[in-house]
């Protein structure tokens, strides 16, 4: 589903990645994992369309990120982030939270979205009325609601403890057996053993 060919990024003169090589699949769980500095995140920021890479390849089922034309609306229609920090409005509730991604989503099918999350209760609820590890299940609902086919994760389990970790963890990989391809940074190896496969990045390389 995506494939990156000698991929390398630089941050001015610093090399932060270096020559990358990848192919995930549909619906793979994909942990990349590596220490503080290694090049995680900027990898996960180049894959997502954040970044653009300094050279090389990045194909999304057959199409070159470099022919896509309006990549706001290529964003839109197949990716969903998730980051360490929830990133919810404190003045809206989930429900309008979750709107804001997707204006259109009507009350029921958030809901059900919320429900399969096991947080349907709290729809009416404002970010601080909920504990941490609830308002990431809104923020990882919050990028399911426009049923993208690839959800970035960049440590989105660096603000929770170790049971809502696994949780998040435990989420990923029903979604990816649902058909969601997941690719998630973290630098938590146990919590990388959930994933499908698990990359390692060193000094901007792929071990
Ligand atoms: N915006 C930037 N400008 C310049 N250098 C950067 C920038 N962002 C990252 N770097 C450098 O690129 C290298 C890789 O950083 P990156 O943030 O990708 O690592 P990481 O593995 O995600 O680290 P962490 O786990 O601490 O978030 C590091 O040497 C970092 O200092």
């Amino acid at each position: 589903m995506i494939k990156i060919r000698n991929l390398t990024h630089y941050y001015n003169k610093d090399l932060a990645l270096d020559n990358i090589n990848l192919e995930i699949k549909k619906g793979e769980f994909v942990a990349i994992i590596g220490e503080s500095g290694s090049g995680k995140s900027t990898l996960l920021s180049v894959l997502s369309t954040l970044l653009k890479p300094t050279s090389g390849d990045i194909v999304y089922e057959n199409i070159n990120y470099k022919d896509i034309k309006n990549i706001d609306d290529f964003r839109k229609n197949n990716i969903g982030f998730i980051f360490q920090f929830h990133y919810l409005i404190n003045y809206l509730s989930v429900k309008e939270n979750i709107n804001l991604a997707n204006e259109k989503a009507s009350k029921k099918e958030i809901l059900d979205l919320l429900k399969s999350l096991g947080i349907e209760n709290l729809i009416d609820k404002y970010p601080n009325e909920i504990s941490g590890g609830q308002r990431q299940r809104v923020a990882i609902a919050r990028a399911l609601i426009n049923n993208p086919k690839v959800i970035f994760a960049d440590e989105p389990t660096g603000n929770l403890d170790s049971k809502n970790s696994l949780n998040v963890f435990e989420l990923f990989s029903i979604l990816a057996k649902k058909g969601t391809t997941i690719i998630v940074a973290t630098h938590d190896k146990n919590l990388a053993l959930k994933a499908d496969i698990t990359y390692e990045v060193k000094d901007g390389k792929l071990k």
